[in-house]
C-alpha cells in the first residue's frame, strides 16, 4: 500500500477511534514510514481548504473518475507544494492522474492566493500556518475534553487527587473551553464524568495508559447511562461493540449496582460484526478491566444472533448503538480539520461532516449556470462512523443513503426486540438526522413485533435522573407533532454551547415476558381508542378481571421500579397516533426515580472500597 493510500486511510479512520492523529498513525502497522505519513497528513490538513478550492475549480474529480475526495487532496498538495512532488514513479496511475491538470492546478492555485489578497507563494505559506482558513480550529469557545473514569478501576475522588490535582475545579462547562486553561469541571448529568481544558493531552498519562480514564464524548455516555443495567436485568448485550466504549460504560455501570460484584454471574455479549474493529474492542475490554466479565463475539453480526439460543435466555437489556451517517461527531482537536472537495458543481456548499460548513469562497462574477447551481441544495460528503466516505451530491442522493441507513438500523432494533426476556434496549446514534432517529423509534413502535410484545418508549419523567435532566429532547417535528414521544426521545447537538457532539438516544421498555401484553384498545390503523374524557380505553377482557396486566406490573424488587421506574405504567406509553391533550400530559410520575448507589457516588465519591474493591475481586472469580 503506498504512502497516500495509507495516509488517506488514516485520515478517513472512524472520529470514534479515538486518539490523536500522531497516535493514530504511530499505534498503526504501516508499510511507509510513520514520520513520513504523519507529514503528508498534517500538511495537507493545513492546506485544505485552499486545496479543496483549488481542486473543485480545476474540476479533477469530475476528469479523473478513480480519484477519491482524499487521494486528491494529498497528491495535489504534493505536486503544488512538496519540494519533490509526487513521491510515486512517474508512470504510477495515480501520480499522472494528478500531473496531467498541473497547468490548471496551478492556474487555480494563484487564483485562491490572489482571492485572498496576497502577493507571492511564501505570503499564502505564512496564511496558512496562522490556521485562519479553518474556521472550528480558531473557535473561541473549542470542544472540551471529555473523560469518563472509569470506576471499575479507579474513583472519580482518586483521579481528582492524583491526574487532575493541579487543576482548578470550575462550576460551568463554558469555563474549561478555554484554549490554554487547566480546568476541570464535573459533569452534572453523567456520573463519573469530567471535562477539562482543551489543548491537554493526557494521552501519555499513567492514568489514560492503564485505562483508569477513558476519552468519551459526553453523550456517548448517554446511552449506558440512560440503559442502567442492574442485577434484576440479568445478562447484558452491545449489539454493536467496537471501539468498545460504551461496552465498557456498561461494565462500569452493571458492576456499581451489585451488591456483591464477586458472586454475580452477570455478563455482557458484545457482538461485533468487523473482526479489525473488535481487536481494538478486545483490547478497550481488557484496559477497561472488564474481561473477566464480558463475552467478545468478534466477526459476529448481531443479525445473525438466534434470540432464542440458551446462551441469551437470561437476557435483560440490550444497548443498540449501530452503524450511522456519523453526521453528529465533532472533528476533535487531537484530529485536525479536513476540508474534503468534492464534484465542482456542488462545491458551494459541501462542507465536512461535523463541521460548521466552511464559506464557500467568493467568485469571480457569477455566471447564470453558477447561480443556478448555488441554489441547488445542500450538498455533503458523509463519512460514516465506520469510516466509510460517500459523496452525496444531491438531496436524492441524501435521502437515499439516509433510507438505507434508517431501514438497517430499525432491522437490527427490531431484532433487539426479539429477546425473549428483554425488558429494556436503548437505541443511539451520533446522526443529527431525523431519519435515524426519530424516524426509527417511531417505526419501532409501529412495527408488529413491539405492538405484540408490548415495547414502548420509556417517558422522559421515568428515565435515570441526570437523562431526565437533560434539557435537550427529540424533535416535535420529526416526531410528527407528538410531544411526548419527543420528549422521552434525548438529543444531543453539536455547536449549541454544551460542549458535546451530536447525538441520538431513545430507551424502549417493556414487561418482563414475553407474552403479549394487553395494553389498549386500538383501531384498525393501529391508534389507541380513547373514551369520552380522552382516556385510553384498557384492553382488558371483563370477564377475566385477574388475567388483567394493564396494572402496572411490579416487579419482585422495589429497587427495579425505583431505578428503571416505567414497566408497566401506561404513562410509560407513548401514543404515536396523536398528541395527547393537556389534561392527559398533567400527570407525572407519583415517583421520582432514585439516584443509585453509583450514581450518588458519583456526585460524591465514596470510599475506594467501592469502585475498586469489588471489581478486582469480580475479575478474579470470573476469570478464574
Ligand atoms: C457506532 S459504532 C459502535 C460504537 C460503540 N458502541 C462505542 O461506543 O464504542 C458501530 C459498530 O457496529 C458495528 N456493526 C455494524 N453492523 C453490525 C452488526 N450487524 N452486528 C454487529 N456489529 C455491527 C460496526 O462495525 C461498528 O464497529
Amino acid at each position: 500500500m503506498s504512502l497516500y493510500y495509507e495516509a488517506a486511510e488514516v485520515l478517513t479512520a472512524p472520529a470514534n477511534a479515538g486518539g490523536s492523529l500522531k497516535s493514530r498513525i504511530f499505534k498503526k502497522e504501516l508499510k511507509s514510514q510513520p514520520a513520513q505519513i504523519y507529514a503528508i497528513a498534517i500538511e495537507t490538513c493545513k492546506w485544505s481548504p485552499i486545496l479543496k478550492e483549488v481542486i473543485e475549480n480545476a474540476d479533477i474529480l469530475r476528469l479523473e473518475r478513480k480519484l477519491t475526495p482524499i487521494l486528491s487532496l494529498l497528491l495535489v498538495h504534493d505536486l503544488l507544494l512538496a519540494k519533490k512532488g509526487i513521491a510515486l514513479p512517474a508512470t504510477h496511475g495515480l501520480r499522472t492522474s494528478v500531473e496531467r491538470h498541473k497547468g490548471r492546478l496551478q492556474a487555480e492555485l494563484t487564483r485562491a492566493r490572489i482571492r485572498r489578497k496576497l502577493g507571492t507563494i511564501e505570503a499564502l505559506k505564512a496564511h496558512v500556518e496562522t490556521g485562519i482558513e479553518h474556521g472550528a480550529d480558531t473557535s473561541e469557545a473549542p470542544y472540551p475534553r471529555w473523560i469518563r473514569i472509569n470506576t471499575l478501576k479507579t474513583t472519580l475522588e482518586d483521579q481528582l487527587d492524583t491526574t487532575f490535582s493541579g487543576y482548578e475545579q470550575v462550576t460551568a462547562i463554558d469555563q474549561v473551553r478555554q484554549r490554554g486553561s487547566k480546568r476541570l469541571h464535573i459533569d452534572s448529568h453523567i456520573p463519573n464524568l469530567i471535562a477539562i481544558s482543551p489543548n491537554i493531552d493526557l494521552s501519555k498519562s499513567e492514568a489514560y495508559k492503564s485505562g483508569c480514564i477513558i476519552f468519551q464524548d459526553k453523550a456517548s455516555c448517554f446511552p449506558a447511562y440512560l440503559l442502567d443495567p442492574v442485577p434484576e436485568d440479568g445478562d447484558v448485550v452491545d449489539t454493536c461493540s467496537a471501539p468498545g466504549n460504551k461496552t465498557t460504560h456498561l461494565a462500569a455501570i452493571l458492576v456499581s449496582h451489585c451488591p456483591e460484584p464477586d458472586e454475580s454471574t452477570q455478563v455482557i455479549h458484545a457482538f461485533e460484526k468487523n473482526k479489525g474493529r473488535a481487536e481494538t474492542l478486545q483490547k478497550m475490554v481488557g484496559l477497561a478491566g472488564s474481561d473477566g466479565f464480558t463475552h467478545i463475539h468478534p466477526g459476529f453480526d448481531f443479525l445473525k444472533t438466534d434470540s432464542a439460543a440458551p446462551s441469551y435466555k437470561n437476557v435483560g437489556a440490550l444497548l443498540l448503538d449501530p452503524s450511522c451517517s456519523g453526521s453528529g461527531i465533532v472533528g476533535r482537536d487531537d484530529m485536525p480539520e479536513l476540508h474534503l472537495p468534492a464534484l465542482k458543481q456542488h462545491a458551494a456548499t459541501i462542507s465536512k461532516p461535523g463541521k460548521k460548513g466552511t464559506k464557500a469562497p467568493e467568485a469571480s462574477k457569477p455566471s447564470s449556470k453558477r447561480v443556478r447551481e448555488e441554489e441547488e441544495p445542500s450538498m455533503d460528503i458523509m463519512v460514516d462512523d465506520d469510516g466509510v466516505v460517500t459523496a452525496v451530491n444531491t438531496d436524492a442522493e441524501l435521502k437515499t443513503r439516509l433510507e438505507a441507513l434508517s431501514a438497517f438500523q430499525l432491522e437490527l432494533l427490531l431484532h433487539a426486540f426479539k429477546y425473549p426476556a428483554a425488558k429494556k434496549i436503548t437505541y443511539s446514534t451520533c446522526s443529527i438526522h431525523a431519519e435515524e432517529n426519530e424516524v426509527v423509534v417511531m417505526k419501532a413502535l409501529e412495527s408488529d413485533i413491539a405492538k405484540k410484545q408490548g415495547w414502548r418508549l420509556l417517558s422522559r419523567e421515568k428515565q435515570v435522573t441526570g437523562m431526565r435532566d437533560w434539557p435537550v429532547r427529540g424533535s416535535v417535528e420529526a416526531a410528527n407533532g407528538n410531544s411526548p414521544l419527543a420528549d422521552a426521545c434525548i438529543r444531543a447537538n453539536k455547536g449549541d454551547g454544551n460542549g458535546t457532539m451530536g447525538f441520538f438516544v431513545a430507551a424502549f421498555v417493556r414487561n418482563g415476558d414475553s407474552a403479549p401484553e394487553p395494553q389498549y384498545l386500538r383501531d384498525d390503523q393501529g391508534h389507541i381508542i380513547r373514551d369520552m374524557m380522552g382516556i385510553p380505553v384498557a384492553d382488558v377482557p371483563a370477564e377475566n378481571p385477574e388475567d388483567d396486566q394493564a396494572t402496572p406490573a411490579v416487579q419482585n424488587t422495589s429497587e427495579v421500579v425505583d431505578e428503571w421506574n416505567g414497566f408497566g405504567d401506561e404513562e410509560a406509553d407513548i401514543d404515536l397516533a396523536e398528541p395527547p391533550k393537556a389534561t392527559e400530559r398533567a400527570e407525572p410520575s407519583q415517583k421520582k426515580p432514585k439516584l443509585s448507589q453509583s450514581n450518588k457516588h458519583a456526585f460524591k465519591p465514596g470510599p475506594r472500597k467501592s469502585g475498586l474493591v469489588g471489581v478486582q475481586k469480580k475479575k478474579s472469580k470470573r476469570s478464574g
